[in-house]
């Protein structure tokens, strides 16, 4: 079996790709960083730093790389049994055009052999997005052979792996929590399911999708959020601090009750889950910056996304949402001249108000109750 992986990055390379090696694909990595490309080009392997209580380093065998963009990629996709992405939900629109163009191929070629694609980003139904690009540019006919031929496959995906530590100078190098999961919706897929040990199947993802953007993400960014405003650099840092443990416990509590009304998960169980997740915030392997795991705060504040979507959830069912307040309210004060989201985020704020701003990412009504104790929470926290 053969499977094209595109971005060759933290989850690429210490996790999707990980997987799909580990269960004997053959796998090509897609990514524009040609430094990494090459490097995978030569050595057709790498290492893997899994750390956790225990510390290992495994080697991930029989890959390779092209650069994504190149024609080579559309061959291929060509030739491809599996394509799984992680590459930010923002490259989703530009690789669209490559995998159309191997579907064409494939069409071309009289290749009906079924292809999977799968996308393994922090999204809701990040597959299905991917699909709508890739159809924009299909004709009518091209579009048939898609829906016949070509399954496109939502999955949820969590494992911590933050980028090498300052100083490494292997780009291969990568380091990854011992904790993984990657969930693929069973109903989507078009042929037999690959055995890939280590993806589950499930007939209901998205019950997953949130209980994992909603619970580890949601904690996460309001951990990264409150960690700069008290000064830490890392994750770790900042949850082992008492105040920002509180508060991230009880917002992770209150997107918790949402997951629990809408999905019946039970209470215990999804209390452990919270439990499990604060421990993986405080691996002390890992260097985890805060500015990771706080990037791209537009995108965060987007209505489908970690805060807005638990928040909208307390407002339906009539729940507690103060800490989510709080995270929103945090999400005004992060500033960081590096990161092009911080600071849109800060010049619409400046301009337009709290309100507005808010009003226009989010989806809120700006004069929505909740926009008015958002603010209020904003100024209690500067
Ligand atoms: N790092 C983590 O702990 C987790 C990340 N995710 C999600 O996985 C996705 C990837 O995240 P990371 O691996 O952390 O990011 P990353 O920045 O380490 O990797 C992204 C890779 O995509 C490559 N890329 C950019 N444009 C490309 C293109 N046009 N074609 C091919 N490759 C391209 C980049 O060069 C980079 O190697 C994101 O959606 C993220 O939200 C999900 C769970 C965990
Ligand atoms: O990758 P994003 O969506 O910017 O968000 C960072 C988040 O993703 C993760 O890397 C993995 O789920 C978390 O560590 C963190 O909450």
């Amino acid at each position: 079996m053969k499977a094209l992986h595109f971005g060759a990055g933290n989850i690429g390379r210490g996790f999707i790709g990980k997987l799909l090696a580990d269960a004997g694909i053959a796998v090509t990595f897609a990514d524009v960083n040609e430094t990494v490309v090459s490097e995978l080009q030569k050595r057709n392997e790498y290492t893997v730093k899994v750390v956790g209580e225990e510390c290992v380093v495994e080697t991930v065998k029989n890959v390779t790389a092209v650069n994504s963009a190149t024609d080579t990629v559309v061959d291929c996709i060509a030739e491809s049994d599996l394509v799984t992405t992680a590459v930010g939900p923002t490259v989703l629109k530009i690789i669209s055009k490559s995998i159309a163009l191997g579907i064409e191929k494939r069409a071309a070629a009289n290749n009906t052999a079924p292809m999977n694609i799968i996308a393994a980003e922090n999204m809701i139904r990040g597959t299905s997005q991917l699909k709508e690009a890739v159809l924009e540019h299909l004709s009518d006919e091209m579009k048939a052979f898609t829906e016949e031929h070509i399954g496109f496959v939502d999955s949820a995906v969590d494992r911590i792996v933050p980028p090498a530590a300052e100083g490494e100078t292997d780009p291969l190098a990568v380091t990854v929590e011992t904790f993984s999961e990657w969930i693929v919706d069973q109903t989507q897929f078009k042929g037999e399911i690959p055995n890939i040990p280590g993806m589950e199947c499930t007939d209901n993802l998205i019950a997953f999708v949130e209980r994992k953007l909603f619970t580890l993400n949601t904690g996460h960014l309001i951990t990264a959020y409150l960690g700069v405003l008290a000064g830490h650099e890392t994750i770790k840092d900042s949850i082992e601090d008492d105040a920002i443990l509180a508060e991230v416990s009880a917002a992770m509590e209150e997107s918790g009750a949402v997951l629990i009304k809408r999905y019946g998960f039970d209470p215990k169980a999804h209390a452990a889950y919270i439990q499990k997740i604060l421990g993986r915030f405080a691996n002390p392997y890992l260097r985890d910056e805060v500015d990771r795991v706080g990037r791209q705060p537009i995108r965060k504040l987007s209505p489908q996304d970690r805060l807005i979507k638990p928040l909208n959830g307390t407002i339906e069912y009539g729940l507690p949402n103060q800490h989510l307040l709080k995270g929103i309210a945090a999400a005004f004060l992060y500033k960081n001249e590096d990161d092009p989201q911080a600071v849109e985020l800060q010049a619409m704020f400046t301009e337009k108000g709290f309100a507005e701003t808010l009003a226009h990412y989010s989806g809120l009504k700006s004069d929505a109750e909740v926009v008015k104790l958002a603010e209020d929470a904003y100024f209690s926290l500067k």
